[in-house]
């Protein structure tokens, strides 16, 4: 089939019904649906397609089951690892225009969503309706459930509350073959064998389409105070952890280098959180609920000073104050994206977290003598994202191929300890290669077999996660 019969193919398959969708093939609609947030690829898709149903999900898969055609689904595009680039001809199923919030029951705490509902819209859905949706990020403006399903997003909350899994009663899929599944029908108890949800959150797409999810809302928090110490060494910061964590519940726990600050701080918005200068600083935050909480922390703070792994700290007095707070960490990834960043984003069991960091930094700083590197991340679960910037004189081509050079020794690290490839990311392209050092052979084994059950033809965005 050439492409014009596919694109007419596809127009008809979604204008069926009371409710049609929509075709796009206009070079720069293909060149904004065509990738996510990473600068590797050079989008190439064939056409997008933004459909309204389900079943229209389901004629389209079917189709391309028929003519071998590869779809790639997009949410928000806000991904990091290439998991929702289409750089080779494949056909992009967008799911912008299935954002409704179909369902909410207040006993059960649930909220039934379609894939293309932002997560903002989300988080103030449920705070409309005096409850929380407590999965949180700084792309959480633009980032669509559906794709935070399909990367089974983490984020600034995790300490706290867990990953995007934790938080899903109940699924709609289409699989690869073309089949609609209701997945566990949003209970909350349910043991009749294999729970196939779970291996649709974190497939980024590569089983099938979600197209509907149903998610469970927790209450509010209250009184939310945030900390931000300035900490004497990157170990340190996990003594501070324990000191706090020993004393009190975190709702989270994230550290960031002074050079990471840096960059927020050139843009203009905030400002540095006290004179002092430190090479590192932790972010905490805690429900400040009594006074009773308040002595805890102060108590657990100057421990820390006692013990010189403090050297200065700040606590919000207002919302408004916490949020600026806030600021010095999320903005760090947005301020640093025009150097084009290379980016990690590594893991490992919280206990690990000291010998980890010091072997990793130790083989970053031998091997990118002449790059500014970037260190922060959610420290308190064991998560850091390590982002080592392009020198401005330096081709995109080059810079890659150093940093692919220097993975070699990165990922060794990992394996070593354990840990994980792609904390939060997922893996997409640009992270398959690298699989291995955090998943057996015998388990990727595993992985492809279950992919060739839900997606004999491997029509469902090919080349993601392993060739
Ligand atoms: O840009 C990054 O490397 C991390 C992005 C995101 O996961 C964050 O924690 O801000
Ligand atoms: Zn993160």
């Amino acid at each position: 089939m050439n492409s014009e019969t596919i694109i007419a193919s596809l127009e008809q398959l979604v204008s069926a019904g009371d409710n049609p969708g929509k075709v796009l093939t206009d070079p720069a609609d293909l060149e904004t649906y065509g990738k996510d947030w990473t600068k590797i690829h050079t989008p190439a898709p064939l056409a997008i397609v933004l459909p309204k149903t389900t079943e229209q999900v389901q004629a389209l898969v079917k189709f391309a089951n028929e003519n071998q055609v590869a779809l790639v689904p997009s949410g928000g595009r806000t991904g990091l690892s290439a998991g929702a680039v289409a750089a080779n001809g494949e056909v992009v199923v967008a799911f912008d225009n299935m954002n409704k919030i179909v369902d909410f029951n207040a006993s059960d705490r649930t909220v039934r969503c379609q894939a293309g509902v932002v997560t903002e819209q989300l988080q103030n859905f449920a705070e409309e309706n005096d409850l929380y949706y407590p999965v949180d990020f700084a792309s959480a403006g633009s980032s669509q459930l559906g794709g935070n399903l399909s990367t089974n997003a983490g984020g600034i909350k995790v300490i706290r509350y867990g990953m995007s899994r934790d938080w899903v009663a109940g699924l709609k899929v289409v699989t690869g073959k073309g089949d609609i599944l209701d997945l566990n029908k949003d209970l909350e108890k349910n043991n009749t064998g294999y729970d196939l949800r779970h291996l649709f959150i974190g497939a980024e797409g590569t089983l099938g389409f979600i197209t509907e999810a149903t998610m469970k809302l927790t209450r509010k928090p209250n009184d939310l105070t945030v900390l931000v110490l300035g900490v004497n060494d990157l170990t340190n910061t996990m003594d501070v952890l324990k000191a706090f964590q020993n004393k009190m519940d975190l709702t989270a726990y994230e550290f960031f280098s002074h050079q990471a600050m840096q960059h927020v701080l050139a843009h203009g918005q905030v400002q540095a959180p006290f004179e002092t200068e430190a090479p590192y600083y932790a972010l905490l935050e805690f429900e400040a609920v009594s006074d009773q909480v308040m002595d805890d922390a102060m108590e657990a703070f100057e421990h820390c000073m006692e013990e010189g792994w403090v050297l200065d700290g700040v606590i919000s007095q207002s919302e408004t104050q916490a949020q600026s707070l806030w600021m010095l960490r999320e903005g760090i990834s947005e301020s640093i994206a025009p150097r084009t960043p290379y980016k990690n984003d590594i893991s490992v069991v919280v206990s690990r977290v000291p010998g980890f960091l010091q072997e990793i930094e130790s083989v970053v700083t031998e091997h990118y003598p002449d790059f500014e590197i970037i260190w922060f991340g959610h420290i308190g679960d064991g998560n850091l994202h390590l982002n080592i910037l392009k020198p401005e004189d330096m081709p995109k081509e080059e810079f890659f191929e150093k940093c692919q050079q220097v993975n070699k020794w990165v990922f060794e690290i990992v394996e070593k300890y354990e840990g994980s490839v792609s904390a939060e990311h997922g893996v997409g392209m640009t992270k398959k290669d690298y699989l291995r050092y955090t998943r057996s052979e015998a388990e990727i084994a595993y992985l492809r077999g279950i992919k060739q059950v839900f997606d004999p033809n491997r029509i469902m965005n090919p080349g993601k996660i392993f060739d």
